[in-house]
């Protein structure tokens, strides 16, 4: 009789398969700090650009071998613990139906903006079918991963509406608050239908493998806590109470969001993303000790001689120590200017000094070992 390598009792004692550092920091048990940084995959990265040659961004999202490669580049080349899914948040608009293009150097452009009842017709519901290629794609990166964890993602009710009604970019999203604040059961009803199919383009990463996912709502920051609590809220909500039923960590990410940390928590996340403008120890104590955070190094200390970042990046880690869980992150994405061999550089240090830099402030603090 074969003589088994470990007994029960053996296997009890032996600690459990290692669980990815993106995963443990969002559960409040990491002994490292991961990294990954937003827009990390596209825009800086000169491998990016040749393989995109010729193609329409749009047209890029749809070809899942060519999706596969994107998302991966930023994986091979920096060594990041977590690879985010080359995809837009237009993307399940588009593929339901609204005419709209993405303007290099602008940003999404709406054929016909969505300003009556009659308008809320370009939306339907999202079938999984309609996105196919983003079932193929993910599958691939899945088995070409390996351990590293693959976050999907999709724009939040507010800062998709927000494209939707103005037509484009905007500053002050003026045409979007009056909507908002003149008719809010048309809003209700835009909102409703936008947290559906953003629900759905979720559940279609997950269920086809990603390991965590993360709400977008850059925009959110441009509203006051009281008008964000009315009227954002109520429709992220709606998305992540469906993704929680999924059972992966949910990561909730806005620009400009200082005053409504606490709200965006509540909406349902795991994990808070912050900017740059409010150091991490201070964004977890509004957040609450229930949430890991993640940033939030300025995109523009990239630009520094590298001891600035360097010194910048051992703050953000000594600052993020006093939250439960910590992933290292930008405070928003990498810009199209940004030198990748910076980013390189940053990744390194986070991993050789960060594990070390957060058990010590922590000890510090007393705040123990990990939550
Ligand atoms: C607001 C928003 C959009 N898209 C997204 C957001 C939320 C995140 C954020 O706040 O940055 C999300 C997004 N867009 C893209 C990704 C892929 C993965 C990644 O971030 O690395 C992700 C996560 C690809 C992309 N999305 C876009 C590019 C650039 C494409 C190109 O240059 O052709 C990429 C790689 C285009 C895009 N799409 C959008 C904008 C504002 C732009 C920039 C336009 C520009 O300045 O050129 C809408």
């Amino acid at each position: 009789m074969p003589v088994p390598s470990t007994t029960p009792q053996q296997q009890a004692e032996s600690p459990p398969p290692t669980e990815p550092a993106l995963l443990a920091a969002c559960r409040h048990r990491q002994t490292e700090v991961p990294v990954w940084f937003m827009r990390q995959a596209g825009r800086s990265l000169p491998e990016y650009r040749k393989v995109r040659e010729g193609i329409p961004m749009l047209v890029s999202c749809t070809r899942p071998e060519l999706v596969a490669e994107i998302t991966l580049q930023p994986v091979r080349r920096y060594g990041v613990d977590a690879a985010i899914f080359y995809s837009d948040i237009m993307v399940p608009l588009k593929a339901v139906g609204v005419d709209l293009d993405i303007v290099s150097g602008t940003g999404p452009v709406i054929a016909a903006p969505i300003r009556d009842a009659a308008g809320l017709d370009q939306l339907r519901a999202l079938e999984p079918d309609d996105v196919d290629f983003v079932t193929e794609a993910v599958r691939i990166l899945v088995g070409e991963l390996g351990d590293t964890p693959l976050i999907g993602f999709a724009g939040a009710p507010f800062t998709l509406a927000s494209y939707l009604v103005e037509g484009g970019p905007s500053k002050d999203y003026a045409r979007t608050k009056a909507l908002m604040l003149g008719d809010e059961r048309l809003w209700g009803e835009l909102c409703s239908r936008l947290a559906a199919i953003s629900a759905e383009f979720l559940a279609v990463q997950v269920r086809a493998g990603a390991s965590a996912v993360q709400l977008f709502d850059s925009w959110a920051g441009a509203l006051s806590a009281d008008d964000y609590r009315r009227f954002v809220l109520p429709y992220s909500r709606q998305v992540l109470s469906r993704i929680a039923e999924l059972g992966v960590p949910r990561i909730h990410f806005g620009v400009g969001t200082s005053e409504l940390l606490g709200l965006m928590g509540a909406a349902g996340a795991d994990v808070v993303g912050v900017d740059w403008r409010l150091p991490l120890a201070e964004a977890s104590r509004r957040i609450g000790r229930g949430y890991a955070v993640q940033g939030n190094l300025d995109p523009a200390v990239l630009a520094a001689p590298w001891p600035v970042v360097a010194e910048r990046t051992r703050q953000v880690l000594r600052s993020g120590a006093e939250a439960p869980g910590h992933i290292f992150n930008l405070g928003h994405g990498v810009g199209p200017q940004s030198d990748p061999e910076m980013l390189a550089r940053v990744v390194d240090l986070v991993h050789a000094e960060g594990a070390e830099i957060r058990a010590e402030v922590r000890e510090q603090l007393g705040l123990g070992a990990s939550s």
